[in-house]
């Protein structure tokens, strides 16, 4: 069994009267690249900054290698590189000189020749003495990667670190995480709200909603019995209507428009639709599914409810 380098127990947190964080329990194991998916508003933030000791948890247990925080902020710290607040950089200074500097700031005095190479882990090489005020959000986010990284640390901490990038810039911070773990062997947590992009990085997964964690396990196994939204444009629509309701009596298909058609079904009957309408003479002019995570969220709160 790997080691727990993150048990978090009943983490609770309110601001004034507003609970922003009620019940969050999760454990993330060495090696992990652990998804902490939730919406907007969730509490994840909340919970990132009281794990880290940026602000005070009401109550709950927080261990980070083993110890409590509240007891061994400095030492779980050395071992920790995060990005929960955006990084701050000099603007009108290089992004060698922002690591070279923070690296004396902070004291792990990096080597020029450490900073050229984390410059050119997270794919910032060419770029290394170019002003950072001119950088895009993503080699930003980037450059804020390499100065968490400095220090060496064994857990990586990353508050929704794709948010705002471009479709390149997703790509980029998704494979510098999955390099993080396969070449460096770093545990990595990780915020979104996007179940896709958890999906595409992460091995295990805590899913929050409204302050409390919902369920946790294997990424695999919790999608694996996940429904999809369908949407569906054929024709005749009525016809496609009724024969999916004879071979699905348990779904609620609803008609949009002149030939749209949408429900959700589950993810193992979704390859049968087409050969289905075929046989009937319905011509499919798209079939469009996608996972929601808000329709996976309504999908456990009820399983929840029995
Ligand atoms: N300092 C604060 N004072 C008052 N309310 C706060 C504070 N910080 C967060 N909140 C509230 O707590 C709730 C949870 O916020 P949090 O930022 O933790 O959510 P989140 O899951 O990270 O969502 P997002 O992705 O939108 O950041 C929100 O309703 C937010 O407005």
């Amino acid at each position: 069994m790997p080691e727990s380098v993150i048990s978090i127990q009943h983490l609770s947190k309110s601001f004034g009267s507003f609970h922003a964080v009620k019940d969050v329990s999760f454990q993330v194991l060495q090696g992990d690249v652990f998804g902490f998916l939730g919406p907007n508003g969730a509490g994840k933030s909340t919970s990132m900054r009281c794990m880290l000791s940026l602000i005070k948890a009401d109550s709950g247990d927080i261990r980070l290698f083993g110890l409590p925080i509240k007891d061994h902020r400095e030492d779980i710290l050395r071992r920790t590189g995060s990005i929960v607040e955006k990084p701050d950089f000099y603007k009108y200074l290089s992004a060698f000189r922002n690591l070279d500097i923070f690296a004396r700031i902070s004291g792990t005095n990096s080597s020029k020749k450490e900073i050229y190479a984390m410059l050119d882990f997270v794919g910032l090489n060419g770029r290394e003495h170019d002003k950072v005020g001119g950088f895009s959000h993503g080699m930003k986010q980037r450059l804020g990667i390499a100065q968490t990284l400095l220090h060496n640390p064994d857990l990586i901490v990353l508050d929704e670190p794709t948010t705002g990038l471009d479709p390149q810039g997703i790509i980029d911070i998704r494979n510098l995480i999955l390099r993080l773990k396969d070449e460096h062997q770093k545990t990595i947590l990780l915020s979104s709200h996007d179940l896709s992009e958890i999906e595409m990085i992460a091995n295990r997964m805590v899913i929050i909603n409204k302050g409390k964690s919902m369920v946790e396990g294997s990424v695999k196994e919790l999608m694996s019995t996940e429904n999809l939204f369908i949407r569906l444009e054929v024709e005749p629509q009525e016809k496609a209507m009724i024969v999916l309701k004879n071979a699905f009596p348990e779904i609620q298909i609803q008609a949009k428009g002149e030939n749209q058609l949408e429900f959700h079904l589950s993810r193992n009957q979704v390859p049968s639709i087409s050969q289905l309408l075929n046989s009937h003479e319905i011509a499919i002019y798209s079939l469009e599914s996608k996972r929601s995570l808000e329709d996976y969220f309504i999908k456990i709160v009820q399983q929840d409810a029995i």
